[in-house]
């Protein structure tokens, strides 16, 4: 059985189409990653399966309920990390956790037991009477991380979990999620905007744009659909920048910076043709660098923009509103 399956879901508020006929399916016990540019549809989805929203039309089945049908059923079972902050900031994380399993139906030794078991698995025992107010972003992304484990889902949403953390805490909250998985062979769909996110975690991954998912499958996979290696280019001259033709270049994009992109079945013989290329068309090369393809590369083969453009913009709007509520 699956833990979730979604069927041509569709999510309108208003008359604009947010979520617009997805279908996919996530076995038990997988980390499965949506994985799209910032207002593609993720939080929507997330919502939707999580019975916080309603959908327009299609079905969802999330731990074996429909989420329209069953929704009490449905929390029952699953666990939630918002994008935005949701932690009573005035109390302490032990209250926090406390409060939040008596909402579950927790008592007595056992709700203690689990509050303390989760906390020392984040590494906030010692912190546990302090206010959140005190807490930096990545100790409340850990403490809320705890909290959506204490009734112990089936399966966890996790909503950009590691946006606006610096390098070093992303990477101690990747740790946590991998070791959900493994010890908990817990089922995790996670959202994010940051490729190397997706590729670190997921099993498998969703590419969602403009609320459509335009491709499906493992990192690996996914990568295939750009073939062998890409070669960046920066020219010269923005006014002669155009993309170069010829047989041995697969794909072409031009990108913002004057620089091209372009898809080749190997790039140590492309290099000289390029050159060579270049020169018969009188365009100046500054700077060249090749790699396998990335993540990136496979949205830019797909939508002609790039993921990461988005990102800064998306990154600064969430520091933004983490500021406000304070
Ligand atoms: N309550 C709402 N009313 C109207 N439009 C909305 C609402 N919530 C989201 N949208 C729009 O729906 C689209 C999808 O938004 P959504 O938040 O799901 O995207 P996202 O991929 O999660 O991006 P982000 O990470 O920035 O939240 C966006 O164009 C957004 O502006």
């Amino acid at each position: 059985m699956y833990a979730i399956e979604v069927e041509n879901l569709v999510k309108r508020y208003g008359n604009f189409e947010a979520v617009r006929g997805i279908s996919f399916k996530v076995k038990r016990g997988e980390i499965f990653a949506f994985l799209g540019p910032n207002g593609a549809g993720k939080t929507t989805t997330v919502h939707v399966l999580t019975t916080l929203l309603r959908l327009t039309s299609g079905k969802a089945i999330v731990a074996g309920h429909d989420v329209v049908k069953e929704p009490i059923e449905v929390r029952k079972k699953i666990g939630i990390v918002f994008q935005d902050p949701s932690l009573d900031r005035e109390l302490t994380a032990y209250e926090n956790m406390y409060i939040h399993g008596r909402i579950y139906g927790l008592d007595g030794n056992e709700l203690k037991e689990k509050i303390e078991k989760l906390l020392r698995f984040v590494e906030l025992w010692n912190f546990r009477n302090k206010p959140v107010k005190t807490f930096s972003g990545g100790m409340q992304r850990r403490l809320e991380i705890a909290r959506s484990l204490l009734h112990e889902p089936e399966i966890l949403f996790l909503d950009e979990p590691t946006i606006g953390l610096d390098p070093q805490t992303r990477t101690h909250i990747w740790e946590y999620i991998k070791a959900m998985k493994e010890e908990h062979n817990m089922t995790i769909f996670l959202t994010t905007h940051y490729m190397d996110e997706a590729e670190q975690l997921a099993d498998r991954i969703a590419i969602i744009d403009h609320g459509k998912i335009i491709a499906e499958g493992t990192a690996e996979g996914l990568k295939k659909l750009v073939g062998n290696d890409v070669i960046s280019l920066k020219l010269e001259a923005p006014e002669k920048l155009k993309c170069l033709k010829s047989d041995f270049i697969k794909g072409c994009k031009l990108l913002s910076g004057n620089r091209v992109h372009l898809e080749v079945e190997n790039a140590a013989e492309a290099l000289p043709k390029l050159f060579l290329l270049a020169q018969k068309e009188g365009v100046k090369i500054l700077e060249v660098t090749y790699h396998r393809p990335t993540l990136n590369d496979v949205f830019l083969h797909l939508t002609g923009r790039e993921i990461r453009e988005e990102r800064g913009e998306s990154t600064l709007k969430m520091i933004a509103r983490m500021r406000l509520r304070r």
